[in-house]
């Protein structure tokens, strides 16, 4: 059976493609009836079992929901010939319908395919120059639910030549369609480019760089959900994770796999991974002590302090068993000792193996003398406490927290160990001011929080989950790398990130590098280079920042030609704030969210303002809904959010606000690029940098 409709013949194309949405809707709703139907007492008697299926059930059923305002499909695909039944998902026919979900009739064919089948490859690859045997694809457009348009390109057979893909008016409307709530999917206009990512194999981990707006974070969403239907069962085992800046930034991305259908991603901050009971991060580092903690050769310091517990033995061991003794002399046990240092063996892994290797030793003695001990006798003896006060003193229980307190707080015992690894100025720069007393009562810092990962990892190897994007990559530093790192060590990653948005002291500078300190140096890096976010004229001004901040990264390409969206002003110091409210309040009289970017520092006092003014105001992180469409952003903030209208205030105190030029322009450069359809830039100070130039 054809999947789809007849072929256009005559009539109304588009009524026939409501008809299809209709019959596909209906079906839909049949398999949610059955589904919620299904009599789970004859699959299985045994309770256990039942509220395993029964929960499995409701997952089922909530997944095959009609949302109203998600189309169920948005594309259609016309091949020339039947693709290779292996691929086309059972169905015979020639015309395919994509959607976020697979729906068939009652006999069983599919009147919707999901987007991540094989056969949906070709709606996102397809080209007139490699048509992947399709002749025509359509793309429809929907207006609240209904829908209201299509439009096709012939990309092989009679009518090829004249087809003109340019930028596809759809996807334009869909990039400009005015936002509110979260960020959303962008299944139905996935490009080529973002296309390959998406879709490239579990195995290998991918590193992109990519301009602002270029869809990184929306192609890392995308291949979650890619990689969770291609390799299901695997990766319900092993688990993946979505790392993101900071909450604000997690909870605008979070309804997005969930709309694909995808509800079990866990999603985090690097802090929230490293987070333990115990260590709570109350203090702050300057730049300078975060910097050195951050940079790898930290991780070399520690391993160095923890194996220095491992003392050689000074006393052989005696175990005493009924009427017998038992001796290891010195050398006996210290051998036993260095071979497991010599062994690539977690810490506490080696300590637990220690009393097994003693008492094995004992073992063979016995034997030996004529015994025949068994497993239990073994066992019996790792137990023996002269054995457990040998293990005790060459091999003592370390606790991380502990040791890396020590390291922060002890000049000697972190000059011992960081030797020829960090001068006397780095070591300075890491210790604490005031000694710490116990792990309860140190004011652990973010960088430090991420020493005690590692520490942890040195003792106890950390658990790897099976996939892990890694968002806004380019902030993190060598020891956060690292920290990521051990959570993929045994799956792969997906690591996305700008260069040029750098806004760390240890900002990343080569993906090399970074991928090196995550432990995936075989990944391979990809580049994004068309922006869909910033039109082309906002994007050619941000532009003018990047020969300082990144000057090997050219200018984003943006697909969207949209004049009018840039609009500078120079206004006088007393002036600021009123021409700030007036420009808020003119974006506010279009659709969708709007902005307000500042310097840290001013955000209190435009806080104020706004409030005088009776202009209510959203923190990032807070849905914006058709009521409350106007956030104020502090500029630490910007990275990864987007607004449809952007007002910027004094950039020059955005610049000021961080430890140095470079970085000040580069948390500039974010703030600049956040704006889908206008961008207001209000300035009484002179404009930084390369935007001074007229
Ligand atoms: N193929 C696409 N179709 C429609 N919209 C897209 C597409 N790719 C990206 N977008 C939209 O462009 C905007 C920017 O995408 P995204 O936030 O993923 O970019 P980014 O590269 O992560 O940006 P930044 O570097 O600023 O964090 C989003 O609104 C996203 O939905």
């Amino acid at each position: 059976m054809p999947a789809g409709p007849p072929p256009d013949t005559g009539g109304d194309p588009l009524a026939r493609e409501r008809a299809h949405l209709s019959v596909s809707r209906a079906a839909l709703r049949v398999m949610r009836e059955e589904t919620e139907n299904l009599d789970i007492r004859d699959v299985t008697a045994n309770w256990v079992n039942a509220a395993v299926l029964q929960a499995q059930i409701e997952e089922r059923v909530k997944a095959l929901a009609d949302l109203a305002d998600t189309p169920l499909f948005f594309g259609r695909l016309d091949f020339t010939r039947p693709p290779g039944l292996k691929d086309a998902e059972g169905a015979e026919g020639e015309r395919f319908y994509i959607g976020r979900r697979h729906v068939h009739d009652a006999d069983g064919d599919p009147l919707v395919i999901d987007w991540r089948a094989p056969v949906s490859t070709a709606y996102y690859q397809a080209s007139r120059q490699r048509p992947m045997d399709v002749g025509r694809r359509r793309r429809f457009g929907y207006t609240g639910g209904e829908l209201t348009a299509y439009e096709d390109e012939v990309l092989s057979g009679p009518g090829s030549e004249q087809s003109d893909p340019g930028t596809s008016k759809l996807l334009q409307r869909e990039i400009e369609r005015p936002r509110v709530g979260p960020m959303r999917d962008i299944v139905a206009t996935i490009q080529p480019e973002q296309d390959g990512i998406v879709r490239s194999d579990l195995s290998g981990t991918v590193c992109v760089q990519g301009g602002p707006g270029t869809g990184k974070t929306a192609v890392g969403l995308h291949r979650v959900a890619y990689l969770l239907y291609a390799h299901r069962d695997r990766l319900a085992r092993t688990g993946t994770l979505v790392i993101g800046p900071n909450r604000s930034f997690l909870s605008y991305i979070e309804q997005v796999l969930p709309a694909l259908g995808e509800m079990e991603v866990r999603q985090a901050t690097v802090a929230d991974l490293v987070a333990v009971p115990g260590v709570e991060v109350r203090g702050e580092d300057d730049a300078r002590a975060a910097t050195v903690k951050g940079d790898a050769r930290m991780a070399e310091v520690l391993r160095r302090a923890l194996r220095a517990h491992v003392s050689m033995p000074t006393e052989g061991v005696v175990v005493v068993r009924g009427s017998r003794r038992w001796r290891l002399a010195v050398y006996e046990v210290e051998e036993l000792v260095r071979e497991l240092l010599d062994r690539d063996m977690r810490y506490g892994a080696a300590r637990e193996a220690l009393p097994q290797r003693l008492a094995h030793a004992v073992l063979v003695q016995m034997e030996r003398a004529g015994e025949a001990p068994d497993d239990r006798v073994q066992a019996t003896v790792a137990r023996n406490a002269a054995v457990k006060a040998t293990v005790n003193a060459v091999w003592p229980k370390v606790e991380p927290a502990k040791l890396v307190l020590r390291l922060l707080s002890d000049p000697e015992f972190l000059a011992e160990h960081a030797e020829g690894l960090l001068d006397a100025e780095e070591q300075a720069a890491i210790l604490w001011p005031k000694p710490a007393r116990s792990v309860k009562s140190a004011k652990w810092s973010a960088a430090d929080a991420v020493l005690v990962d590692e520490a942890r990892d040195l003792v106890e190897r950390t658990h790897s989950l099976g996939h892990v994007v890694l968002d806004e990559a380019q902030d993190l530093s060598p020891m956060q790398y690292r920290a990521v790192g051990r959570r993929c060590s045994t799956g792969s990653a997906t690591v996305l990130g700008d260069l040029a948005q750098g806004t760390t002291p240890w900002a990343t500078r080569t993906w090399a590098e970074a991928l090196r300190h995550l432990g995936k140096e075989e990944a391979h890096i990809e580049e994004l280079t068309a922006g869909f976010r910033v039109p082309r004229e906002v994007i050619a001004y941000a532009s003018k920042l990047l020969p300082a901040i990144a000057p090997d990264l050219a200018e984003v390409r943006s697909v969207r030609e949209s004049p009018g969206s840039l609009l500078v002003r120079h206004v006088a110091e007393d002036a600021r704030d009123a021409a700030v409210l007036a420009a808020c309040r003119e974006a506010l009289g279009h659709e969708g969210s709007i902005g307000l970017i500042a310097a840290d520092t001013r955000v209190p006092a435009l806080a104020s303002a706004l409030a005088e003014a009776g202009l209510a105001h959203l923190e990032p992180g807070t849905e914006t809904t058709r009521e409350s469409r106007l956030t104020l952003v502090p500029a630490s903030l910007a990275k990864g959010l987007e607004y449809d209208y952007v007002v910027l205030d004094e950039p020059a105190a955005v610049v000021a606000g961080e430890a140095d030029e470079p970085t000040g322009l580069r948390r500039l450069y974010v703030a600049l690029t956040r704006a889908v359809s206008g961008l207001t830039v209000l300035h009484a100070e002179e404009l930084p940098g390369a935007l001074a130039a007229a």
